[in-house]
């Protein structure tokens, strides 16, 4: 029988903290921010039944529990320091517990993110993590820094994990290979934390967020925080590749208002055009240039042609549509 003290012991507890002065195991970690830095702070929640299912595999959710809350820090611009775990669970299972971890600790240690500590329960499965970063003062990558004539920018693809979603609830048929594919992009997100750290250290975008919501809503948090507007070219958004082979109304409908993307939207001036190309190419991640920032209030979606389109279509609400 696995202990509670036992099982943070064994699967969440490493020999020394490297960055932390002090890390799991008494009441507060401490943490030593570097001089100079502003602290960065995130909070994301996964609860079974509503941002997995249940019996998803332990090791991909060890990695998407830490992949969205990286996730935001990239859309700050900060570099990842630490992390605190809270998990409920309904039971101690050697085998999930193992699985878990190993996914947490991969991501973790490829950003240099370390475990600081957290709260351990019995309950429902639930996992809330909250992230520490750091960024150089003035240079966060906040949501109400848009203004009009800027470049709107997307990071990778979108769409594919909604595809995938919708495969899961028969909402269309989606042979064993291609639902694989997309899956992975629903189960192990990549969060951008290179490219979001290269465009706030370079001064090279004014305003992000990382699309979790869909884009159509999460854009929208940006245009309200900066007043602005927007047009927005939606077959110019690019599609996961397995969407890219499905028919152009499902194309369009999931990378305008997919969910689970984890990509960045971001916002530059025109000038920056070429050295955001660059600072993709850089952190080895697609950038694609999608529409822009107007004076005029309200988004705007427009087809190849530039003829408007109204496909209806809103963000992830989980009290509304979700
Ligand atoms: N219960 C809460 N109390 C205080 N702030 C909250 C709470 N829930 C969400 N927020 C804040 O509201 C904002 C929007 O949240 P959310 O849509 O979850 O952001 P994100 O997509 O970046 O995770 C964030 O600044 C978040 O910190
Ligand atoms: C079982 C299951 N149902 C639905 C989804 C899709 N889904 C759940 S929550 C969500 C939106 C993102 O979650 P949220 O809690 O809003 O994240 P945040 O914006 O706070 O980062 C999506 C697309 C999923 N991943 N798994
Ligand atoms: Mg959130």
């Amino acid at each position: 029988m696995l202990s509670e003290f036992d099982l943070i012991k064994q699967y969440f507890t490493r020999s020394r903290p490297v960055r932390a002065v002090l890390g799991v195991g008494d009441d507060c970690a401490l943490l030593a921010p570097t001089p100079g830095m502003q602290l960065a702070v995130s909070t994301d929640m996964l609860v079974e039944g509503r941002h997995f299912f249940p019996g998803a595999d332990a090791r991909l959710l060890g990695h998407k529990s830490l992949a969205v809350n990286l996730s935001d820090l990239a859309a700050m611009g900060a570099a990842p320091t630490a992390f605190t775990l809270s998990l409920a669970l309904p039971a101690a299972d050697r085998d999930w517990l193992a699985g878990f971890s190993s996914g947490l600790f991969a991501l973790a240690d490829a950003h240099g993110c370390e475990l600081v500590g957290g709260d351990t329960t019995k309950g429902p499965l639930n996992i809330c993590i909250t992230i520490f970063g750091e960024i150089e003062p003035g240079r966060a990558l906040r949501r109400d820094a848009a203004r009009a004539g800027d470049d709107i920018w997307i990071s990778g693809t979108l769409g594919d994990a909604r595809l995938a979603l919708a495969a899961y609830r028969d909402e269309l048929d989606l042979e064993a290979a291609s639902l694989g594919q997309a899956a992975m992009r629903m189960h192990a997100p990549t969060p951008r934390v290179a490219l979001g750290r290269a465009l706030a250290q370079d001064a090279l975008a004014h305003a992000a967020l990382d699309i979790s919501d869909g884009l159509v809503g999460d854009l929208g948090h940006i245009l309200t925080a900066s007043k602005v507007g927007a047009t927005l070219d939606v077959d110019a958004l690019p599609a996961g590749p397995v969407l890219a082979r499905q028919p152009k109304e499902l194309r369009r409908r999931f990378t305008v208002a997919g969910g689970d993307d984890y990509e960045l939207c971001f916002t530059a001036p025109r000038a920056n055009r070429e050295a955001i190309v660059a600072a993709g190419a850089q952190s080895g991640t697609a950038v694609t240039r999608v529409g822009r920032i107007d004076e005029q209030p309200g988004l705007r979606m427009v087809d190849g042609h530039g003829e408007p389109l109204d496909l209806g279509l809103h963000g992830w609400d989980h009290f509304v549509s979700g």
